[in-house]
């Protein structure tokens, strides 16, 4: 049985579809992620699961239990928000707490749950302080502690490290799966973040326009896109993406024909500057971005296009050089043109 079961869920407000038929397996302890362009419909999906939402059409199921009519505090979910929502009255301790007040659970209980979900997030120095007296990370840790303590079925993450600086979202991202790890709930997060999605998860959802374009794990999306969007989606800088004429030439020189009509996806990170013979492409490089390990180059093709190339820092060309550029054929991804 998987821990949550959606079938062909949809989402209208008003006459605007959001989400048009989403089908989804997540099962139980699996850490999944819903990437996608703003605006594809991630956030309006996890509501809908947290029951924040109601749902138009189709079925919505955690642990087997229709769940499309039941309220959201009923479901055995507990969200975690980019805002936090802490109570700004109540100290961490209560906060924390709240929810099993509401639901009458004796003190000692309530105590007890605190403290244990206060020591997994090494809040217990903090549990007097109010909201206002924390730092934006330990607002966060104090929101996931919340949802610890309701001990959901199923953990919902809306974009909870998006407020954080560069250097704690490092440090909470891996605060996040070590505590997966350590509890083995089921988890679904919603983040803009390639990187979270990558490290993260079992598996991503990439959405689009309230449909989902594929479904895999981290690697299986980076080597095995099934389309254009979804290649050019994952991974960052972006996979370049060329007519296969530009390309058929050299490709099938070098032993991999390419199909007419189709779109060759070259990922910046695998092309390299080569000698004329073993090129595929050639160009001039417009300008180099330097970030110490590598540099990105931007490199003008004949027709116009440009494409990004990753290359060693310590190597970077000057501006205005001809550059041959080559790639191993069997990183090269053939994919179909899309429908305009
Ligand atoms: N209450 C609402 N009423 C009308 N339209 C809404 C409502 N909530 C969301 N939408 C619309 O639904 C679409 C999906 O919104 P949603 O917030 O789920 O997208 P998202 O993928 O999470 O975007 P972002 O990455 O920008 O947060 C958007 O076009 C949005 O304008």
């Amino acid at each position: 049985m998987s821990s949550l079961t959606l079938r062909n869920l949809t989402k209208s407000f008003g006459k605007t579809d959001v989400i048009r038929g989403v089908s989804l397996d997540v099962e139980e302890g699996e850490f999944v992620v819903f990437v996608g362009p703003s605006g594809c419909g991630k956030s309006t999906l996890l509501r809908m699961i947290a029951g924040l939402e109601d749902v138009s059409g189709g079925d919505l199921m955690i642990g087997g239990q229709r769940m499309n009519d039941v309220q959201a505090a009923r479901r055995g979910v507990a969200m975690v928000f980019q805002s936090y929502a802490l109570y700004p009255h109540l100290t961490v301790r209560q906060n924390m707490g709240f929810g099993l007040k509401v639901r009458k659970v004796p003190a000692a209980d309530i105590a007890r749950q605190v403290g244990e979900a206060a020591d997994v997030l090494k809040l217990g120095a903090l549990l007097d302080r109010y909201p206002r007296e924390l730092s934006g990370g330990q607002r966060q840790r104090v929101a996931i502690g919340r949802a610890i303590v309701a001990s959901p079925q199923v953990f919902l993450f809306d974009e909870p490290l998006s407020n954080l600086d560069a250097e704690l979202r490092v440090h909470m991202r891996a605060e996040i799966a070590a505590l997966h790890r350590r509890l083995g709930n089921t988890m679904v997060y919603v983040t803009h973040d390639q990187i979270e999605a990558m490290t993260l998860a079992d598996r991503i959802v990439v959405l689009r326009d309230g449909r989902i374009e594929q479904v895999g794990t981290p690697r299986e999306l980076y080597e095995r896109p099934a389309n254009a969007f979804v290649a050019q989606f994952i991974g960052s800088p972006k996979m370049n993406l060329v007519a296969a004429e530009a390309v058929a030439d050299r490709m099938a020189a070098l032993g991999r024909p390419v199909p007419e009509g189709a779109l060759i996806g070259l990922r910046p990170e695998h092309l390299q500057i080569v000698a004329p013979d073993q090129a595929i492409l050639s160009g001039q490089l417009l300008t180099s971005e330097y970030t110490g390990a590598d540099s990105l180059l931007h490199v003008e093709l004949p027709g116009g296009d440009v494409l990004l190339l990753v290359h060693p820092g310590a190597d970077t060309p000057e501006p205005g050089a001809q550059l041959s550029i080559g790639i191993d054929p069997a990183l090269a991804h053939v994919l179909e043109r899309p429908a305009a």
